[in-house]
């Protein structure tokens, strides 16, 4: 029977192809289906994609007849069930006490078992034989501008204006506050600076001298020898032989501007993981060293070519028998025990902040600021030094004075309000060769003002954190177009640097991004708007004010572009409801900009010739600083993550961590929740909504990170280790299938 169609289908059908009106139903893009003849795919075809299955299989196997053969032998032996399922899993290289955790960072390297309840902290400093010690070889440190001027003048008239204007501004907030302010604490403390001269102690009737290190018994013909750690910060600056600092961390990358070749550098960060590996943890023989795996962290928007780098150092030099990769704000919330958190790490030299959920960092809320403790130390010392701190030829170049100066912002800096008044205080310089000397002097706001910077932190000397970055090491290309930069970017960290730097809003080949992550089709070349309208247009249309003036970040090309100055104000009068568009200032950019940072142009558009490529803008966004205040990135990194979500908003701004070294100046906490409140007073009223918190616990903030990447090192269920039989075969190619992230 031949089978007829009923009137509904038919109509059905007719529906489908046209209405009464003839336009489509759908404004979806109708799919071709694919030309089966000439369809191609190299899916699961190329070694890379099944190698680390087929081993991870094979490693399975091997396990299930391991397993199987010991269950047989306690059978046999009559003692079933004695075998646990632990101490089966020692063989498989599970064993916590063969498991290293290396956390390096720009000031400390923590490094220990993972099996150990705290790692062992090092300074990250190694000391060579060279002509000239690191004093000799920069200027002094804080830069002085002027010499033999009153300690007002030798910072320039554009610092003393800012310092006066923090300090005005500190005082009217106080009073509003209703805390006391007396009008002239700032000359009693230099008045009293000015006239104090030190007490000289004796070196043997100083208790707490230090030891200094012993170079007596290092040959002096020896070049290949070093110190690393505390010893290298303890070496004498007129030691004879001399040697220099070196630390190969700065800035949270390889510090390129240190040294004067790549293989130096990366021979001295060797050299220094080597010997913590043998000081610290013990293990002398490098015969040991295959038997043990190795979990490093790494920052969350890391440089490929320093991961590749570790890895090969892995492999290649200590032969480790795996090694496995974690991002740092992932570990942060494996440290705490959390599942969603927005995780701010102040570290010494880098800020990262990032919204990690469900065991994920969210990619696009990655941000990555280049300031930390360190900046502190040295604008407290500027503060300090410009009231006439008495010691004023403190160095921080010097080990010795940096050292002092680190103490004494630990011991002195605070964010409490409630704490400022003029306080008198002593410290003891201890160089070596001299007598001791203990100074006293005073403080009054410089206490708050120097951490202060944080969130406004043009008052951080910038000048130079950018110099000598990617002078031998390039960046990352795409294996398969060499014009294609692949270091990860994220949405929220190009927004930080669009707002130093607006011309980055337009992309690589002309396309503008508008306040929706959309991108506009470029006008050809002449007709090109400049790219500043595409924010006077969308934010102060809107009466949002935007775009920072951070000191040291280069201003945008052209005369005729002035940077809009002023204050940083996000979201709709401080309110928009977590969604970024066009009504506030915060920009999403494009999907998918985890491979190149910028989209590519849709199939068919109109591509500008003259725009710039995907290599010039990653050279264009490399060269602006990353610099924002706190409170500013953070909100930018939630928005970026949420998308609009309003439950996200919630969870993220409720559980905020700030964990790192930096993090651990008193009342920063408080002050950031109030500072986060007054941005989004839209989830001020309740206090679940908006929290900041340090690391549940009472564990030390500085060291989360490193927990978190030994809990996941412990971890029996990932797969993301690294073995030399991969690595072989595929090098660092390996890594795209075996970390956690998109590589
Ligand atoms: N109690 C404290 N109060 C204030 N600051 C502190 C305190 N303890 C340590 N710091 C600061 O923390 C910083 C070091 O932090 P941390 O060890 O987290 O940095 P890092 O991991 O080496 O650096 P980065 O994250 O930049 O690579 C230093 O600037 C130090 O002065």
């Amino acid at each position: 029977m031949v089978g007829k169609k009923s009137g509904k289908a038919l109509l059905r059908e007719e529906g489908l192809q046209r209405t009464d009106n003839g336009m489509k139903q759908s404004s979806w893009p109708e799919i071709q289906m694919i030309n089966q003849k000439n369809y191609y795919t190299d899916y699961m075809k190329r070694d890379d994609q099944h190698l680390a299955l087929r081993l991870q299989n094979e490693a399975n196997r091997d396990r299930m007849i391991r397993n199987a053969k010991d269950k047989d032998r306690a059978l046999a032996m009559g003692a079933e069930g004695e075998l646990d399922e632990d101490e089966s899993m020692n063989n498989d290289g599970l064993d916590a006490t063969k498991i290293i955790v290396i956390h390096p960072g720009s000031q400390n390297m923590r490094i220990g078992f993972a099996s150990d309840a705290l790692p062992k902290t090092i300074p990250m400093a190694i000391a060579e034989k060279w002509p000239i010690n690191e004093s000799q070889d920069v200027e002094p440190r804080p830069k002085r501008q002027k010499l033999d001027v009153t300690p007002e003048q030798q910072f320039g008239e554009e610092f003393a204006k800012k310092f006066t204007k923090m300090s005005n501004d500190l005082k009217v907030d106080m009073r509003a506050n209703k805390r006391k302010v007396l009008p002239n604490s700032k000359e009693l403390v230099v008045n009293y600076n000015r006239r104090i001269e030190p007490e000289k102690i004796p070196e043997h009737n100083d208790p707490m001298r230090i030891e200094w290190t012993d170079i007596s018994k290092d040959d002096p013909e020896d070049v290949s020898s070093y110190f690393t750690g505390m010893e290298a910060l303890r070496i004498p600056d007129d030691s004879k032989p001399k040697y220099k600092v070196h630390w190969p961390i700065q800035h949270g990358c390889l510090h390129e501007n240190d040294y004067m070749s790549a293989s130096h550098l990366i021979n001295d960060l060797e050299s220094f993981i080597e010997s913590a590996l043998r000081k610290e943890l013990g293990l002398n023989r490098s015969g040991e060293w295959p038997q043990y795996s190795c979990v490093v962290v790494i920052p969350d928007l890391y440089d490929k070519k320093y991961v590749e780098q570790i890895l090969e150092l892995c492999m290649k030099e200590f032969e480790f028998k795996q090694v496995a990769f974690i991002q740092e704000s992932l570990a942060a919330t494996y440290g705490a025990g959390y599942s969603t958190a927005c995780i701010v790490d102040i570290g010494a030299q880098k800020t990262s902040i990032c919204c990690v959920e469900d065991g994920m960092c969210i990619e696009d809320s990655r941000i990555n600021l280049k300031y930390g403790g360190f900046d502190v130390t040295e604008t407290f010392l500027k503060m300090m030094l410009f009231d006439h701190f008495p010691y004023q030829d403190i160095n921080l170049k010097r080990r010795y004075d940096f050292l002092l100066a680190e103490e004494l912002k630990t011991n002195f800096c605070t964010m409490d309000q409630a704490l400022i008044s003029t306080q008198l205080y002593d410290f003891h310089l201890r160089a070596p060769n001299q007598p001791t000397r203990k100074y006293q002097f005073k403080t009054y706001d410089e206490v708050i003002l120097a951490p202060m910077g944080f969130f406004d932190p043009s008052i951080f000397d910038n000048s130079e954190k950018l110099a000598g970055r990617r002078k031998y090491i390039e960046r990352s290309y795409n294996a398969y177009d060499p014009e294609m930069p692949d270091d990860p970017t994220s949405a929220a960290q190009l927004a930080i640097l669009t707002s130093i730097k607006p011309s980055l809003a337009t992309t690589a080949n002309g396309f503008t991004l508008n306040g929706n992550g959309n991108m506009d089709v470029a006008t050809p070349s002449k007709e090109k708007p400049n790219p500043l309208n595409f924010f006077r247009n969308d934010s102060e249309a809107n009466g949002n004010s935007r775009v920072t003036s951070a000191a040291g970040s280069p201003a945008p090309e052209g005369a005729n572009t002035p940077v809009p100055s002023g204050p940083y104000v996000f979201g709709a009068n401080g309110t928009n409801g977590g969604s970024p568009g066009p009504g506030g200032t915060t920009f999403q950019f494009g999907n998918g900009s985890h491979n190149s940072g910028t989209p590519n142009p849709p199939p068919g558009m109109f591509v500008d010739p003259l725009a710039r490529t995907q290599k010039d803008f990653a050279n264009e966004r490399d060269a602006v600083l990353p610099i924002a205040p706190l409170d500013i990135a953070i909100n930018t990194s939630i928005m970026h993550a949420v998308k609009g979500e309003e439950k996200k908003t919630k969870d993220f701004y409720g559980g905020i961590m700030v964990i790192g070294g930096g993090a651990k100046t008193p009342g920063l906490g408080p002050f950031l929740e109030d500072r986060l409140k007054k941005l989004r007073p839209d989830l001020a009223a309740k206090q679940e909504n908006l929290q900041v918190g340090t690391s549940p616990r009472e564990m030390d903030g500085q060291v989360v990170v490193w927990k978190g990447a030994s809990v996941f090192a412990r971890m029996k269920t990932h797969e993301s280790w690294v073995g030399p039989l991969e690595y072989e075969r595929l090098g660092s190619r390996v890594l795209t299938t075996k970390v956690l992230w998109n590589y």
